[in-house]
């Protein structure tokens, strides 16, 4: 086609490839897009479910930086447009296995009803990349398309849930899961502009556990102390119970599995759960099996199979998945556009804490900073123990003027609010200019 007036030619549409897989029955299609790339998925007919969460028929979802899988229960016809960097349609997978635990807690659930009591609380364990997070995914899918509400608890601060790295998150699920984002990171995700899953949300602010089990342990407990009080007061999530998402570096322990203790009596565990780790497992089982809980439940211990599926994520790639986070938080995603806003502030109108108060300097620019529910001149122990209200993002720091210019995922000034700078998730990145 020329264009009027001109003579020139259009550049021609660049040609995108589809192709239509036919899924058998209790088969998934596992696929992995690189970031930047986009991959259109559309179920054409049949039924199937990514992580649990049901695709809505001729629906196009569109993957950019995602390893996930299709899979079907009773076969389905899909269209893929775009280009994967891995796809394959794999037969052997631990689905059938992963719904009978569902069953197996529902049952518990009932039971729990009966006696007026707490249903089941789940902690999933199992070294890094063993689909601890897919798990928990399928299994509060389920949950929630048999209308239960579980709360969910995420206590791996290498990724956030409804949050960014760093941070500790719990949240009553009562929707479906997003399936292009996942768990998101940020509170206004999902099919619905209505935040409708509302994080409660502490920050630790480090990778690994185990680099500091003196913040990373108190941290844990509070937001424990919030979990179990909604279970006894929300009377949905006191039926559903909570799931536990776990980092893998707390199984990998050189043996003694303190970590995991605390979460266990912290959140009175009563189902553990270990993927593809038999040591772990008799670990476990040896430790917890058949022991009582601080509310008198018995400890069941259950080893499930690894799904084949799990990649391992390369450093390079999580990088990229944490900014993708970070982004996320800020600016929203495919479906919702945030409008953040940057505001300067002087040096003295913030107090910034990283193990002690520290004075605004330089290297904190391009840094990420919690803003915790607690007064500016509080203890230490007290904010490190504060919930965080939001995060903002260090823009520029102007050392002469004495001035900060930070963004902050919505409009509005600054509150007077103890601040912590951590080191986790890294800064450096350039969000705005
Ligand atoms: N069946 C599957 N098909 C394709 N990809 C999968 C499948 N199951 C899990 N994955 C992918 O494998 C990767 C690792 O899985 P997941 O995040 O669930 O593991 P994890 O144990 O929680 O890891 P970590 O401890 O590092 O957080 C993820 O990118 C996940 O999306």
């Amino acid at each position: 086609m020329s264009l009027p007036g001109l003579q020139l030619s259009a550049p021609p549409e660049p040609v995108v490839a589809s192709a239509i897989h036919e899924l058998n029955q209790n088969t998934e299609w596992r696929f992995e897009t690189a970031f930047g790339s986009h991959v259109e998925v559309k179920l054409l007919s049949g039924t199937a479910e990514i992580f649990g969460t049901e695709l809505a028929i001729k629906q196009p979802y569109t993957f950019n930086g995602t390893k996930a899988a299709v899979y079907t229960w009773h076969g389905c016809r899909i269209e893929v447009t775009g280009e994967c960097l891995v796809e394959y349609i794999a037969e052997e997978n631990p689905m059938i296995s992963y719904a009978n635990t569902h069953f197996a807690l529902e049952q518990l659930r009932g039971k729990a009803i009966l006696e007026g009591r707490e249903g089941p609380r789940v902690m999933v364990l199992g070294p890094e990349n063993a689909g601890k997070t897919s798990l928990v995914k399928i299994l509060t899918a389920y949950a929630t398309r048999t209308g239960r509400q579980p709360v969910v608890v995420n206590l791996d601060t290498k990724e956030g849930m409804l949050s960014i790295p760093g941070s500790l998150s719990a949240s009553a699920f009562s929707s479906i899961i997003d399936v292009e984002e996942g768990w998101g990171s940020s509170p206004t995700n999902g099919p619905s502009q209505v935040p409708v899953k509302l994080p409660l949300v502490y920050y630790y602010g480090l990778a690994n556990p185990e680099e500091n089990t003196k913040i990373y342990k108190p941290v844990t407990t509070r937001l424990a102390l919030s979990v179990m009080s909604r279970l006894q007061e929300d009377q949905e999530a006191k039926e559903a119970g909570c799931i536990v998402d776990t980092p893998g570096v707390i199984s990998q322990g050189k043996g003694n599995y303190e970590v995991i203790q605390h979460i266990v009596s912290e959140f009175a565990i009563n189902v553990i759960i270990i993927l593809g780790s038999e040591r772990l497992s008799s670990d476990m089982v040896r430790k917890f099996n058949g022991q009582k809980t601080s509310t008198d439940d018995t400890i069941t211990v259950l080893k499930l199979d690894k799904s084949g599926g799990c990649v391992d994520r390369d450093e390079s790639y999580l990088k990229q998945y944490r900014q993708a986070q970070i982004r996320e938080y800020f600016f929203g995603d495919s479906k919702i556009t945030l409008s953040p806003h940057t505001q300067q502030v002087d040096f003295n109108q913030v107090t910034i804490y990283k193990l002690a108060e520290l004075p605004p300097s330089s290297a904190l620019q391009h840094s990420i900073l919690a803003l915790m529910h607690a007064d500016a001149n509080d203890t230490p122990e007290n904010i490190r123990d504060a919930s965080v209200i939001g995060f903002v993002y260090v823009a520029e720091v102007d050392e002469k003027k004495k001035k900060l210019r930070v963004l902050a995922p919505l409009s509005g000034r600054l509150p007077n609010r103890a601040m912590v700078w951590a080191t986790w998730p890294e800064g450096g990145t350039e969000l705005v200019g």
